[in-house]
Order: C-alpha cells, then sequence, then structure tokens
C-alpha cells in the first residue's frame, strides 16, 4: 500500500547549504504543517560518502529528502535506504542547472531525457511506499515550448510520479551561473497553471519569486501548492504564520523571544555533542528582520558565534539587544 501524499500547500525549497538539518529544526518550530525539503544530496554521495548526509531530527517532519541522480539502480538503492530512515517522500532534483550537475547527468538537464526520469521513478516506487515526486523547471534552454513541458510531465506521471513542483523559470544550462539564473529569464506562472489544467488529477505546486502568503493564497487559486526558498531563508520569521495563512489552522504563533529560548536548548545540545554554534546560527540572522536591532542581532551573532565557547546563551544575549530596542 502506498502511503499517503503530503499535503503540500506550503513547503519550503530545497537549498543546497541552506536548508541543512539544523535549519529544518529551526522552521519546523515556526510552522507545524509546512513541508520541509533536505538540500539535494546525490547518490553517489549516499553510496559512496563518508559523511552522515541522511542524518535529521525527528521533529523534521513531514520531511522531504531531494535527490539528484540519474541512475535508476543507484536511484532505487538510495530510495530504499532513505525510505528506511524515515523520511516521508523522495523528490528528484530534475531543476538545477549546474555544471558540476550536469556533468553527472542530472538536475536540469534531465528535462531533456523524460524517459530517463520516468525510468528513475519507476524503479524508486518498485522499492519505496513513500511518494516519488519531481522537482523541475518549465523548461531548458531552446527547449522552451509549453508542448516540451507537457511531454515531460506527460511520460513521468507514466511511471507513478503524483506530483510535480515546477519552478516557474527556465533553465539556462550554459552562459548563466545558477545564482543568475534564479533572476533570469523571466518567471511565467502561467504556464505552471497551465499544467494543472491540463492535468488536473495531478498534483502540482508552483515556484520561483514568491514573497508573501497573500502572493502564495493567489497561486492557491489555481494550483496545489506553493514552494518558497529564498524569501523564507532571508525573512524566516513568515514561517510562523504559515500555519494560520496558508493551512487555516489555530495553532499557536510563537514569539520570537519563543523560539530563541527554544533555539538555544537546541544549540547548547548541539554544542554539547562537539557540533559549532555558527553551523545553527547562521540560519537564524534574519530572523529579526524588519525590527529595530536586527542588524545588531545580526552582526552580533557573525561576529560571537564562531568562538570556541559560543552556545545557547549567546543567542538570548544576542535577542537582548532587539529586546532593549522595542522598550
Ligand atoms: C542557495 C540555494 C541553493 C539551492 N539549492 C537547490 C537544490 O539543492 N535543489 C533544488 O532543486 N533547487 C535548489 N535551489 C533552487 C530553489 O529550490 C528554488 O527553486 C529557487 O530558489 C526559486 O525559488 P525562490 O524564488 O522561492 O527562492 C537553490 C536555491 C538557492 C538560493
Amino acid at each position: 500500500m502506498s502511503k499517503q501524499a503530503l499535503s503540500h500547500k506550503l513547503s519550503v525549497a530545497p537549498m543546497l547549504d541552506w536548508t541543512d538539518r539544523h535549519c529544518r529544526y529551526f522552521y519546523r518550530l515556526m510552522s507545524k504543517q509546512t513541508v520541509l525539503y533536505t538540500e539535494m544530496v546525490t547518490t553517489g554521495a549516499i553510496i559512496f560518502g563518508k559523511g552522515d548526509y541522511l542524518g535529521y531530527n525527528e521533529e523534521e517532519h513531514p520531511v522531504v529528502l531531494q535527490l539528484g541522480g540519474s541512475d535508476s539502480e543507484a536511484m532505487a538503492k538510495c530510495a530504499k535506504i532513505a525510505e528506511k530512515q524515515g523520511y516521508d517522500e523522495i523528490n528528484i532534483n530534475v531543476g538545477c542547472p549546474s555544471d558540476r550537475v550536469q556533468n553527472g547527468r542530472f538536475g536540469a538537464c534531465l528535462m531533456a531525457e523524460p524517459a530517463l526520469v520516468a525510468q528513475c521513478v519507476d524503479a524508486m516506487k518498485q522499492v519505496v511506499d513513500i511518494p516519488i515526486t519531481v522537482k523541475s523547471r518549465i523548461g531548458i534552454d531552446d527547449h522552451d515550448s509549453y508542448e516540451f513541458l507537457h511531454t515531460f510531465i506527460d511520460v513521468v506521471k507514466e511511471a507513478g510520479c503524483q506530483h510535480f513542483i515546477v519552478h516557474a523559470r527556465k533553465a539556462w544550462l550554459s552562459g548563466l551561473s545558477p545564482k543568475q539564473n534564479r533572476e533570469i529569464p523571466p518567471l511565467d506562472y502561467e504556464r505552471v497553471y497551465q499544467v494543472k489544467r491540463d492535468f488536473n488529477h495531478l498534483d502540482i505546486s508552483i515556484n520561483g519569486g514568491i514573497k508573501t502568503f497573500e502572493e502564495a493564497n493567489q497561486h492557491l487559486e489555481h494550483i496545489d501548492g506553493v514552494m518558497i526558498g529564498r524569501e523564507i531563508y532571508q525573512n524566516p520569521y513568515l514561517l510562523a504564520q504559515a500555519d494560520q495563512q496558508i493551512y487555516g489552522s489555530n495553532n499557536e504563533v510563537l514569539t520570537r523571544q519563543e523560539i530563541i529560548d527554544e533555539m538555544a536548548l537546541y544549540i547548547d545540545k548541539h554544542v554539547n555533542a562537539g557540533g559549532k554554534m555558527w553551523h545553527v546560527a547562521r540560519h537564524m540572522l534574519g530572523l529579526c528582520n524588519g525590527l529595530a536591532g536586527a542588524k545588531q542581532f545580526r552582526r552580533f551573532l557573525s561576529e560571537n558565534s564562531s568562538l570556541p565557547d559560543a552556545n545557547g546563551d549567546l543567542l538570548k544575549r544576542a535577542f537582548d539587544k532587539v529586546v532593549q530596542l522595542q522598550k
């Protein structure tokens, strides 16, 4: 029996070097319902790597592993490992344009090989019960017609992928850095809405340039889910309103002070286990954005979180600077 698909009305995008386990723990404090994606992890790292690439905190559920690869055997092997670890879903990266990723034959270049992506989905579905989903672009390079996107979805859905997250900007596979390719060429939301109209029975999420929950709710009139990346990373306190504003729930909205207190405990645990405060605090620099003292908070953390004795108390002291300015 396949496990139930997650409710993806809102998700935080997979972001390499950003959405690690500490970042996701922080986000989960603020929203119980938003779906969280890991950074992309490659099949090579999981199968041959020495690090703990799949580690996460139990509190993070619902949490999705984003996998990079295109060898169906390796993808199936990793899917099995991830399911055993307790991940709620596995998402295939068909959106990253970087050269490094293209050399490994995964990421956005796979949009040109829908049969290969379908083969991966099929192999993975044969060995796990959790959903297998795909994150893609609307097109790549000169393959930017609606038919190209339609064919991609059509072929991959036949293998049993029921949920597609479409970044509404095409990928340039050469000539632009991945960073530049997150701003150029322009977004085309209408194209993603068209996918939903044509594949009404599939779950379709939209991604790219979404900054507020008002915008998100407008998209949700056309589409099943909204994925937000950079805006949440830069302004994480936005997430504290997500359960109420997106899911219509009565979950309590944590104050920044409550978040600081919880994260101070988490940092102490991490530091006592031999970790570094900065690895957690770096994701929290934007927590006070919009408040007087936000700059001081950011600066104090940046300057002090790498000191050898940095711990949860330092986070509280950083926030005290903000509290003083509110009086
Ligand atoms: C620092 C950074 C790292 C990213 N890493 C990944 C990744 O590992 N996998 C992926 O599918 N997309 C990755 N992306 C793209 C985002 O998931 C998202 O599609 C993109 O930022 C557009 O959404 P946004 O405008 O809401 O940020 C990354 C984006 C950023 C800014």
